[in-house]
Formats: structure tokens, sequence, C-alpha cells
């Protein structure tokens, strides 16, 4: 070859190191070259993982060459190779089998292959990986000078070097980057106040006040969007690791096989698609707290390795014999009632107990009365502002309607409630409004309003009220207090629609319940 088709080819491969390409795509040229420059049939470039050589790139192989992973214990071939810097030939009359035997492509009824060359990939003075050659017809490597071969191979190195750094960098930018998400998140959402002045309210920050100092692993129970994320952030706020990041994991989003790498981490190769090192949330959190979502969706396996990591304080990555020592608060949330799915063996106890040091209950909306009216008047002051209003507000009857509504999905609900309430009355006006003011028929609640009594205790009121020896008095208000509560409810807690319905004015209406003892 002359030194300018040597130079030609060369080029652009150089050119290669300062692109930025797909590995699969920088190491297919780099094979390609190999080709071009060398007379062979098939060449690989393999990496050294622990005891195993991985092929990284084929060219001339059949395919399933790159799912192969070659012990280097078991073939000796590959075993010389490693062992020399400088390139090694096996001619075809060496007695030792070759690794790719009935793999190369190009063979017309030859399966085995007689000329074979290789060389080691170093970097940073050690064993990398080889760059093989192998051809099918004996002597065709008579004319390869090894030189040009181990010149080939430092290109090889720079190109896996270069490789290497970019998915470094990017790695390093992901994690940057989710450090930074993780800390706006916090900021964002520390700056969001639990708002509510209720007794339930009340009992609940309490605990956190307690809770949050301590370094104890706390348990936040309640139905769905009660705010226990918001409890959880203002928990790690009230503790001294408030400086450092709050880290959410969110158990349920993730299949089990990828749950275990995102709380403990990956070392590259570990499985399929793991290209790189990783640090999972446990690292990330180090110094801080990591936030468990929907902790009772983890599968018992996974459990098990939680127990043995919040009682050590170690952590291993996937893949990794490494035990990593870290500083992290473990708060976590769940809808379920863990005890139940203990006793139902589907939790295990051990793991229930180490979570649950201290358990607080985030109390659903329903129970926190006027609390619905405040937490209004932050969402209210939300929209007004996104649909540029000068005031958003309510009407007394629409707050009665959300008084009245038993709220089955809670804050979030209220939230999604208030935002698509205030979208379509905006959406109604004749002409954009400064001020809009949501009227109780504005929402479309009614059908799941909480009726005031239950069936089961309006019977047992009734029957008492109608107990032999009652008075006319006592059986009429009994009548009056079943059929108020029964339009309330048909009326989704509206007070003016309800007087309508029984055809008396409001004030009579909220006079008569006030005697009735109905609220
Ligand atoms: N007391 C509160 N004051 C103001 N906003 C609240 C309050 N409680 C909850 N929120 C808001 O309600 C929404 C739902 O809260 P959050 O996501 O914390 O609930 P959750 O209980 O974690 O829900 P899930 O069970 O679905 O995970 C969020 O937008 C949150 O900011």
């Amino acid at each position: 070859m002359t030194p300018k088709l040597l130079l030609d080819a060369l080029i652009p491969l150089m050119a290669d190191l300062s692109r930025e390409m797909h590995d699969s795509e920088r190491y297919r040229r780099l094979l390609d070259t190999l080709r071009m420059l060398f007379p062979c049939d098939a060449a690989a470039l393999l990496r050294l993982d622990g005891e195993v050589l991985v092929p990284l790139a084929i060219n001339g192989l059949s395919s399933d060459t790159l799912g192969r992973r070659f012990r280097v214990s078991e073939h000796p071939r590959f075993r010389i190779l490693l062992s020399n810097v400088p390139p090694t030939r096996f001619p075809a009359n060496s007695s030792l089998p070759d690794p790719y035997d009935g793999l190369v492509e190009a063979h017309s009824g030859e399966l085995h292959v007689h000329d074979c060359m290789g060389c080691q990939i170093t970097m940073n003075g050690r064993p990398w990986g080889l760059l093989t050659l192998d051809a099918l017809g004996a002597g065709r490597f008579d004319s390869v000078d090894t030189a040009s071969l181990q010149a080939f191979a430092s290109l090889a190195a720079a190109t896996v070097n270069v490789a290497e750094r970019i998915h470094d960098l990017a790695e390093t930018s992901e994690q940057e980057r989710q450090r930074a998400e993780a800390y706006r998140l916090a900021a964002n959402q520390s700056r969001r106040e639990l708002i509510g002045q209720s007794p339930a309210h009340k009992k609940m920050m309490k605990e956190i006040r307690l809770a949050g100092p301590s370094n104890m692993t706390v348990l936040i129970t309640g139905e769905t969007g009660v705010g226990k994320e918001l409890v959880a952030n203002a928990i790690h706020a009230a503790s001294p690791r408030a400086r450092k990041p709050i880290i959410s994991l969110n158990c349920a989003a993730l299949p089990e096989t990828l749950v275990e790498s995102e709380l403990f981490g990956h070392v590259r190769g570990a499985f399929s698609g793991a290209v790189s090192d990783r640090r999972g949330k446990f690292e990330l959190a180090d110094g801080g707290t990591l936030f468990l979502d929907e902790v009772g969706e983890l599968s018992l396996a996974v459990q098990a390795k939680l127990l043995r990591v919040l009682q050590s304080g170690q952590i291993q990555r996937v893949g990794s014999d490494e035990e990593h020592k870290v500083d992290v608060r473990v708060i976590a949330a769940t809808n379920r009632n863990l005890e139940e799915e203990v006793r139902q063996g589907r939790y295990r106890s051990d793991f229930y107990h180490r979570l649950s040091v201290y358990p607080l209950l985030a109390p659903p909306l329903r129970e926190r009365g006027h609390d619905i009216l405040l937490i209004s008047g932050f969402f209210l002051e939300e929209n007004r502002f996104r649909l540029g209003l000068l005031s958003l507000r309510l009407a007394t009857d629409a707050q009665e309607v959300l008084l009245g509504y038993r709220w089955p999905g809670n804050v979030r609900e209220l939230e999604h409630v208030i935002a698509r309430t205030a979208l379509k009355a905006l959406a109604k006006q004749p002409e954009r409004p400064r001020i809009l003011t949501l009227a109780a028929e504005d929402f479309d609640l009614v059908n799941e309003v909480k009726p005031l009594i239950s069936e089961q205790e309006e019977q047992i009121q009734s029957e008492l009220d109608l107990q032999n020896g009652s008075s006319l008095r006592d059986a009429v208000s009994a009548y009056e207090r079943r059929l108020i509560s029964a339009s309330l409810a048909r009326n989704g807690g509206n007070v003016a629609s309800t007087a309508r319905e029984l055809g008396i004015d409001r004030a009579n209406l909220n006079r008569m319940a006030k005697r009735l003892g109905l609220k």
C-alpha cells in the first residue's frame, strides 16, 4: 500500500476523533478501515471486562458473535494476545483452537480459520481489549507488517478513549442535570407551603416539627393526593439536612429490574444497556434525604435489599462487589395499608418496621373542614395569575359546594377542579372579564357529593325519631331533616338550588337546617 493510500484510509478515522457520533458507528468505521488496510476476511474489536472479552464491533463475523462472551481462560489465543503488547500471529498450523471457527461469514464450505492475527489495545499502560483479524486462506497474513498493525492498534486505542470520554461526559452531565433538577424541585416544593388551620392540619404540622429534626425514618401514610410529598419536603426542610438535596424515587413508576439500579446505581456492563457506571439515588442523596414515594409497590426482593442498606448504611452498585458508605435519611410514603399488606404476606414485616420508625398520617381533605377554602384560595390565586385576571373568587354557594364534597382525590383533585372550573367559566363569558366569580353551578361535582347524613345514620335516626311515644313535633322534625338532607345531596350542597327545589327561601332553609342540626 502506498503512503498516499494509507493516509487516505487513515485521515477520516483521525477526523472522527473530534466528531460526536454513536459508539457503534465509530467502531464500525474503525473496522472498515482495518479491513481496507489489512487483507482479512473478518475483524473484531473486543473489550476486556474482568475475565471476559466482550465484542463491541465485528466485521465479517456472524452477527451472533456480538452476543458472545469469550472467557479468556477458555481461549488460549486470546490469553496470548492479551499478554503481549506487540501483535501476535497464529499461522495455519497452530494447534491452538480459534475462537472464531465457524463464525466467519465469508466461508465457502471452509469453517476453519487458517490465518489469525491480533493485537492488544493498551490504555493507561494496561490491556483494555483486542483487535483481531482472521483469514480463511492459509498464509494470507504473510505480507502483513506487524508494526503497521501495532500503529493501527494505537489509533484504535485513541478511538476507544474518545468514545469513553464522551460517555463519561454525557453521564456526568446527566447526573449534574439530575442533581440540579433535584435542587430546583426541592427549592420549588419547599416554597410550597402546607396550607391549613384545621385541628387535623395542626396535629400533622406538630408531628412534622417533631420528626423533622430527628434522623428517624418516617413513613407517611394517607390517601392519594393528600400532600404526602409536600409533607416529606417539610420534614426534610425542618431537618439539619435541609441544605442538602432531597432526592425522590417513585417506586411504582419503574419496572422491578430497574428499581434496584435506580436505587443503588450500576457499573458498566452490569446488564445490557448499562453502558457506563451510574450513581444511584442513594449516592445522589448522600448527606441529604431520599424520599421513596409509593413504597408499598416495592417487590419483596427489593424490600430485602433495601432493608440491608438501611441497616448497614452501605450500598453496592448493581454488578459490583465494592461497598460504598452513604449517609442518607429515608422518608417513605404510601397510600396502602402496609400493616394489612404484612398480614397478607405481601410485605416484609421487618422492612415495614424499619420504615415506620416514625409513622405520620396525612389526613384526608374532607377531615380538614375550612382548610378546603384556604387551600382553594392558594389555587385560585395561581389560576388568577395564569388566566391573567384581576380577581378570581368563589361565590358563597360555590364555597358550600366545595365544603360539602367528599374529595376522594383530596388536594390534588381540588387543584384540578379549580383549574378546570375557572377555565370553563372564563370560556362561558361573552367578553373576557377582569374579575371572575365562580358560582356553585360552575362546579361539576354534583354526583360525587357526600350525603350529609349517611343512609345508615339516616335510618337509625328516623327509627329513633319515630319510636313509640315520640311526639308529633319530633316526627315532623325527623321528616324535615330527611327531606332537606336528600335535597341538599341532590343539589350538590348548593343551598340556593335546594331552597328552590323545596319551595322556600334561602334564609328560611338556613334557619331550618340550623334548628334541625344539619350543617
Ligand atoms: N396543605 C396543602 N397546601 C397546599 N397545597 C397542597 C397541600 N397538600 C397538598 N398540596 C398540593 O396538592 C398536590 C398533591 O400533593 P402531593 O403530590 O404531595 O400528594 P401525595 O399524597 O404525595 O399524592 P400521591 O399519593 O398521589 O403520591 C400537590 O400539588 C401539592 O402541592
